[in-house]
């Protein structure tokens, strides 16, 4: 079955405090964090700028969370603020995740991975999508 594998990686500035933690981490702090996510598929789709079959999905689609969050995206906000979960380097994961598998075409097996330092990073996929 033909494959497609579509790479992308990103950065984003947020502050975070974890809510509960008992600890430095419960205090607004700031991370540059980055971003990298893969996304299968063995069909090519149209996309918003792109009307024949030719795409996984546009990579536009797969970085809207490196934006400004005055655009929708992550960028310099406070992730407190932004998202309906803890912001814990694994919930942010399970975010980006599910806002983009709602801004892409069916079919497509997403894996997001997020460091939140250079040497801690959490991976997330749902193989139940
Ligand atoms: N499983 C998780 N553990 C921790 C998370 C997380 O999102 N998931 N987050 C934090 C804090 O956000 C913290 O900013 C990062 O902590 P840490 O790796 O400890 O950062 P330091 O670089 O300051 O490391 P030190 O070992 O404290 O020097 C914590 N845990
Ligand atoms: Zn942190």
């Amino acid at each position: 079955m033909p494959t497609w594998t579509l790479h992308t990686t990103f950065k984003f500035d947020a502050a975070h405090r974890i809510e509960g933690y008992d600890g430095k981490c419960g205090r607004l702090h700031g991370h540059s964090y980055k971003v990298h996510i893969s996304a299968e598929s063995n069909k090519l789709n149209p996309s918003k700028y792109l009307n024949t079959d030719d795409m996984v999905c546009d990579f536009k689609e797969l970085k809207w969370a490196a934006k400004g969050s005055e655009k929708g995206g992550l960028d310099h906000s406070v992730l407190n603020e932004e998202i309906p979960v803890n912001p814990t380097a694994e919930r942010i994961a399970e975010f980006i995740y599910k806002e983009t598998m709602s801004r892409i075409p069916e079919g497509i097996t997403l894996k997001v991975t997020v460091w939140e330092t250079e040497n801690c990073w959490v991976e997330y996929t749902d193989e139940g999508e």
